[in-house]
């Protein structure tokens, strides 16, 4: 017998390896001489390019019958082969090769990546990596220890908080604009792994074992543990069903999908701050042109404000200075079956609002917007500017409320001081960091990425 022969290891059907520089510490594989190649379960397979060569991230759920626990993965890629699997199916899978530690012994070892998810065994040591090195004893197994539920535990210590900090989706529609590219840079300054999510690529599949939401070409996003949504209106009702389905997989979101749905619709939105005894400008709703002379009177008659539902950045608000152009206003919109509210006109706020941050209950930061010359509307979008101010303390009592009425975590409240104190425009649940990071030189975006921190870390701690 020769010398290399003596060395050979005798293994069972099934053993306990690890994959030092894979970052898996523990992950059993089935033992199986009549398979060539050895093949790990590995989801998310992305191939990317560095230093002029393949290289591909995956991610291993090392624990079988379990996605609880997620290694995320990279390594180079050495081959592309047509494998055959054990079902007869041909899939092209990418090759890798890593040490593998089996015991007291460590060698390099070809990989093929492959889902085996509904595979018994996350691993398959086939006879190519055995090859002069090992001997199958099929009656034993875990003739190297066995890994009791304990030691895995210990071993894959709270995978939430994984290294590399928490994994983060900013949902949205452009990552050039600056919140977008703000809110990023923030996360990604704290440590955390943050991927830009055009709402349009998503998708999801609802069902009631594997819920999953997709991205296009076909990365499964079901392991992140937060999401930051920038929902722009003309997104909501798509936005917020992918937000859902966030949600049902236990994935916390910067404001859930029923508080945005509700903060889109500004005459629900109205009626709620009501009911928590929160002041608003006078306002009326109707559905028929019969009923304008009466909806005119309804808010203390002209001059007043019309304002489209579905207006933003103050392009549907229009003031009607006299009651004759009141009801040319309001008669012509509605001759468009377009939905208007008409609300009291507060002309001592003189062009001028507030409009006050909110993340978790706290005011962090408030700026007065001031409408250009011979304009009423603030909005910046319409030429308004930012400046500093310091808001009451009844003021911050009011914008915090109002965040909490409308059950957002982030709000932009939007106030104007009126002789009457001060009254509630609206609460929005995406609102920008521009201007107010600007003008205040507050860090916004760390502060939701802070908000997100507390709620999930926490959590996985507590779990
Ligand atoms: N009732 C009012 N009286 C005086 N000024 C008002 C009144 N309503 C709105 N304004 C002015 O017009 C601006 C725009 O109004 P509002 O915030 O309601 O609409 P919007 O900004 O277009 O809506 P959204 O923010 O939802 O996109 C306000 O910032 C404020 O300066
Ligand atoms: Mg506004
Ligand atoms: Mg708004």
């Amino acid at each position: 017998m020769s010398e290399f022969f003596d060395q050979k290891s005798v293994i069972g059907n099934a053993e306990w390896c690890a994959f030092p520089s894979l970052n898996i510490p523990a992950i059993k594989a089935r033992v199986d001489s009549g398979a060539k190649t050895s093949s790990l379960h590995a989801v998310n397979i992305q191939p990317f390019q560095r230093a002029g060569q393949q290289w591909v991230t995956f991610e291993v759920h090392p624990i079988q019958d379990s996605r609880k626990v997620v290694v995320y993965c990279e390594a180079e890629v050495i081959d592309q082969r047509v494998i055959k699997s054990s079902s007869g199916d041909r899939e092209k899978r990418y090759v890798i090769c890593v040490p593998l530690q089996l015991g007291e012994r460590t060698w390099d070892v070809e990989l093929t990546l492959t889902d085996r998810d509904s595979m018994g065994f996350r691993m398959l040591l086939g006879r190519e990596a055995m090859n002069g090195r090992l001997i199958v004893d099929p009656q034993v197994s875990c003739i190297f220890g066995d890994r009791p539920q304990e030691t895995l535990a210990k071993l894959y210590e709270a995978p939430e908080i994984r290294e590399g900090g928490l994994r983060i989706g900013v949902l949205a529609s452009n990552p050039d604009l600056y919140s977008n590219r703000r809110i990023i840079e923030a996360g990604e300054a704290m440590g955390h792994e943050m991927q830009f999510l055009n709402v349009r690529h998503c998708y999801m599949k609802l069902d009631a074992t594997t819920p999953e939401i997709h991205y296009r070409g076909g990365r499964i996003l079901n392991d992140l543990d937060a999401v930051i949504p920038r929902i722009r209106p003309s997104m909501t009702f798509y936005a917020c069903t992918l937000l859902r389905q966030f949600e049902s997989l236990g994935i916390f979101c910067l404001n859930d999908s029923t508080a945005i749905a509700q903060s889109r619709d500004k005459l629900r939105s109205l009626q709620l701050l009501l009911e928590h005894g929160l002041a608003i400008p006078t306002t009326g709703f109707a559905n028929s042109p019969l009923d304008t002379t009466d909806l005119i009177n309804m808010v203390g008659g002209a001059p007043l404000i019309v304002k489209l539902l579905e207006g933003t950045q103050g392009k549907g608000v229009v003031l009607a200075e006299t009651k004759k152009a009141a009801e040319s206003v309001i008669n012509a919109f509605k001759s468009l079956n377009a939905n208007i509210l008409v609300q009291e006109f507060i002309k001592e706020a003189s062009g001028k609002d507030l409009r006050c941050f909110v993340i978790d209950g706290k005011v962090v930061a408030s700026i007065q917007r001031v409408a250009a010359p011979g304009e009423f509307r603030a909005n910046i979008h319409q030429g308004g500017r930012a400046e500093l101010v310091k808001i009451t303390a009844e003021e911050k009592r009011i914008a915090i409320k109002a965040a909490k009425a409308m059950n957002l975590k982030v709000a932009g409240v939007d106030l104007i001081r009126s002789n009457n104190g001060p009254l509630l425009l609206e609460v929005n649940s995406s609102p920008g960091l521009q201007g107010i990071e600007t003008a205040t030189n507050e860090d916004i975006a760390s502060m939701m990425i802070a908000a997100i921190e507390k709620r999930v870390l926490n959590k996985s701690r507590s779990a």
